[in-house]
């Protein structure tokens, strides 16, 4: 388990900059290390923030994107065309202006895909598509991301990973179904918190006075059940990327006076 790193950024704007910065220099440093990347993207608004942010970044294209790998770590399960799809947004953010291989792109499925509108057949099938790409050096049945990205709802939720549901629970299976998530749409699918903490690197995304509290509550020691964030954690490092309103409930000493 890595200790939580922090940096707090002035606003939002700087912190999604900021972020799309730092991952354009993972990933070419980790294709530049192994020829290709791997990484798995979040929604919501932090999310498709950073994405936005590398789109119109002039170092954008230092990435190599014929040799980048791309999950997700949720998604919303609603038909293929709907404008809610995690998918469909990064698609729209960047996903559209960069010359990936489409065979490398991980989108979980739709409910009007192949399993319908089976949510828990859907999950298990992405579970089985990332079994298939993973290797004997992998950590359990998941490719070993280089960065897994990951939105914090207020509530402290992460991927579709909500307090004391089942999801955040499963101790076994790297994807589920989620029913009855407190945020619209209901039926998700999501990885798992031992699918994230195989990750090299996890890095939680948080800006906005409405983050404040979810980032005191999950960085102050509150149990995973309580705050899924607190359980987001990667193999060599664990990254709190912030804006000065999420961190404004955070004890000072928590972060280092030069990143504010
Ligand atoms: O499907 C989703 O909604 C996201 O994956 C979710 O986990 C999101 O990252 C958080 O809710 C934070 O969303 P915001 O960045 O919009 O606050």
């Amino acid at each position: 388990m890595s200790t939580p790193q922090l940096v707090v950024h002035r606003d939002k704007e700087l912190m999604a900059q900021a972020a799309a910065a730092r991952l354009i220099t993972k990933v070419v440093d980790a294709q530049a290390a192994r020829g290709s990347a791997s990484v798995v993207l979040t929604g919501g608004r932090n999310g498709n923030g950073l994405l936005a942010a590398l789109a119109s970044s002039p170092a954008r294209d230092a990435i190599d994107w014929s040799r980048l790998d791309l999950w997700w770590g949720d998604e919303r399960f609603v038909p293929e065309d709907d404008p809610e799809r995690n998918y469909t947004q990064a698609r729209a953010a960047l996903l559209d202006a960069v010359p990936l291989d489409p065979k490398r792109v991980h989108a979980m499925p739709a409910s009007d895909g192949a399993h319908g509108t089976d949510a828990d057949a859907a999950a298990a099938a992405y579970a089985a598509e990332l079994a298939e790409a993973s290797g004997p050096e992998d950590h359990g049945q998941v490719p070993t991301f280089d960065v897994l990205m990951l939105g914090v709802g207020p509530d402290t939720h992460v991927a579709s990973l909500f307090p004391e549901l089942p999801g955040v629970r499963e101790t076994e299976r790297t994807v589920v179904g989620v029913h009855g998530a407190p945020k619209p749409p209901p039926t998700r699918i999501s990885l798992t918190l031992p699918a994230i903490r195989a990750a090299r690197e996890v890095w939680l995304l948080a800006a906005g006075e409405d983050k404040a509290h979810a980032a005191a509550i999950a960085l102050s020691g509150a149990g995973e059940v309580q705050a899924p964030a607190a359980g987001a954690y990667g193999r060599a490092r664990t990254l709190w990327l912030l804006d000065a309103a999420a961190a404004s409930r955070l004890p000072r000493s928590l972060y280092p006076p030069a990143s504010a």
